[in-house]
């Protein structure tokens, strides 16, 4: 049986179909990378599974159960910081709601801070940083949750390459050491392919919506041309 199971999930808004009898399942600590033209339901998908919106039909499945949401820390587009918490205060708010003591959430938070290329930032405020600064906080803040689920929606957008890599090969031993289930979306296919176990590309026209690409054949170069044909894009 699957750790998830998403059962014939759709939603529209008034007329608008955006997803269409969606089914998957996903296994306990993969990591997965959802990508697909913008507008084709990515983020709504993500705020079904996180709770965050009503699906119109359809079930989550959690470990056996059906569920309303799944039990996720998810980092979404808009990052979402406090403006009057400090970068600090921000990244362990999520712990200190589960009941963490603050003492060890800040020691902890301190430790990861320098990796995430926030040394010496931990007690600016989120206007005083830069896009990719805030964004960083916002992934660190998601990492730090302590969820079993990890949800990101372009968790790297804003990053330049160098950092982008960098942070990407962080979540990735964090990921394996602490074997969370994550999923991301990404509209980068070398992330995906960097980061995931697991590529999804979604359709807005196929049955199913969400085409798994477990036939990815060959070398780094091979897949990578892989994917940009099944998104469409010319090479
Ligand atoms: N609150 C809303 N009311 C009506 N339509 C909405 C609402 N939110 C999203 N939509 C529509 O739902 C569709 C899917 O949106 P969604 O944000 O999930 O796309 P996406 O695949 O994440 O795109 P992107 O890659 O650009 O972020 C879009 O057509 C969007 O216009």
């Amino acid at each position: 049986m699957a750790y998830i199971e998403i059962q014939h999930l759709s939603h529209a808004f008034a007329e608008h179909q955006v997803l269409s009898d969606i089914n998957f399942t996903i296994e306990q600590g993969a990591s997965i990378a959802l990508l697909g033209a913008s507008g084709v339901g990515k983020s709504i998908l993500f705020h079904i599974l996180a709770g965050v919106m009503q699906p119109s039909k359809g079930t989550l499945i959690y470990e056996d159960k059906s569920v309303d949401c799944l039990p996720v820390s998810y980092m979404q587009q808009n990052d979402l910081l406090i403006p009057w918490y400090t970068v600090e205060h921000n990244v362990i708010l999520p712990a200190l709601l589960q009941g963490v003591k603050r003492q060890d959430a800040l020691l902890r938070a301190r430790e990861y801070l320098p990796l995430f290329g926030l040394s010496g930032f931990g007690r600016h405020y989120p206007h005083q940083l830069s896009g990719g600064m805030r964004q960083r906080v916002a992934l660190l803040r998601a990492i730090m949750h302590e969820q079993p689920i990890v949800l990101m929606d372009e968790p790297f957008s804003a990053l330049d390459a160098l950092t982008s890599y960098e942070l990407r090969m962080f979540v990735k031993k964090i990921q394996q050491e602490q074997q969370f289930t994550m999923l991301f979306v990404t509209h980068n296919v070398d992330e995906a392919l960097d980061l995931a176990d697991e590529i999804w590309v979604m359709h807005k026209t196929t049955t199913p919506q969400i085409k798994k690409m477990n036939a990815l054949q060959g070398d780094y170069l091979s897949k990578r041309t892989q994917l940009w044909q099944e998104l469409g894009l010319c090479m």
